[in-house]
C-alpha cells in the first residue's frame, strides 16, 4: 500500500511522521524525495532527501525517473520511481511526505494510494511553528505561509485529514487510518479470491 502524507510548510509532517515511524519501525518504509533545496542543520544526504542540482534534477525528470515531481516555493521536489516500484513489487507498503501537486499526481497514477493532509489548528500557531524552527528567512516563510493557503484549499482531493494540534494526538488518528486502511486492503483482497473460488 501506498500512504502519503501533505500539509503547508511548518505543520508538523516532518514531527508526526518520525514519531510515528518510532511507534512503527518495520511496517513502513519512507519514500525518500530528491530536491533542489540547501540542505537545513542536521538533515543528512540520503536519510532525508536526496540534494541534487537543478541540472541533476532535470536530468533525471528527462531520464523518467520520476514517479512526481513539483516546483515548491522555487525548487524542484519529486519521488525517484525506481525504489518505490521495488518496494511494491515486494509486497511493502510505502509512505511519502510530498505537496500537494505531486500528490494529485500520484493519484492518477496510483489510484489506490491512501491521501492524508495535515491541518494547523490554525494559521497563526503555522506561523509560530516555522518562526520558531527557524530553518527559512522571513521572506521564504511569507511565501511558505502563501502557498499555505492554496494547500489548504486542496484538502478536499484528500482521503483524509487530520489536525495536529498535539504531536501524539495526530500520531494516533494517522496510525488508526493506516491501520483500518489495511483492514479494508484485507478484506478486499479476501473477498476476490472468494468470488474467483466460485
Ligand atoms: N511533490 C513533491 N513534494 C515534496 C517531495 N518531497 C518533499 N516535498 C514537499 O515539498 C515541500 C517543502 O519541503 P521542505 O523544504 O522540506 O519543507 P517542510 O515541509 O517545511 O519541511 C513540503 O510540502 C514537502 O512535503 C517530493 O518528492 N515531491
Ligand atoms: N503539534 C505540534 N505542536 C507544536 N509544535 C509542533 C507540533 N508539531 C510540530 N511542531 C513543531 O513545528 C515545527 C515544524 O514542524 P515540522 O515537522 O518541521 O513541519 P513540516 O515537516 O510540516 O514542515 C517544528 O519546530 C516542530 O517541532
Amino acid at each position: 500500500m501506498l500512504f502519503l502524507l501533505s500539509g503547508p510548510s511548518g505543520v508538523g509532517k516532518g514531527t508526526v511522521r518520525k514519531a510515528l515511524f518510532r511507534k512503527n519501525p518495520h511496517e513502513l518504509l519512507y519514500s525518500i524525495s530528491a530536491t533542489t533545496r540547501s540542505p537545513r542543520r542536521n538533515e543528512v544526504n540520503g536519510r532525508d532527501y536526496f540534494f541534487v542540482s537543478k541540472a541533476e534534477f532535470e536530468k533525471m525528470i528527462n531520464d523518467g525517473k520520476m514517479l512526481e515531481y513539483a516546483q515548491y516555493v522555487d525548487q524542484y521536489y519529486g519521488t525517484p520511481n525506481t525504489w518505490i516500484e521495488q518496494q511494491r513489487q515486494q509486497g511493502n507498503d510505502v509512505f511519502m511526505e510530498i505537496e500537494v501537486n505531486g500528490a494529485m499526481q500520484v493519484r492518477s497514477k496510483v489510484p489506490d494510494a491512501i491521501l492524508i493532509f495535515l491541518l494547523p489548528p490554525d494559521l497563526m500557531q503555522l506561523r509560530n511553528r516555522l518562526e520558531l524552527r527557524g530553518t527559512e528567512s522571513d521572506e521564504v516563510i511569507n511565501q511558505r505561509l502563501k502557498t499555505a493557503r492554496q494547500e489548504i484549499l486542496m484538502m478536499t482531493n484528500y482521503d483524509y485529514a487530520v489536525v495536529n494540534d498535539k504531536v501524539d494526538k495526530a500520531v494516533k488518528k494517522v496510525q488508526t487510518i493506516i491501520e483500518a486502511e489495511r483492514l479494508k486492503a484485507k478484506r478486499l483482497a479476501n473477498s476476490y479470491i472468494r468470488i474467483l473460488e466460485g
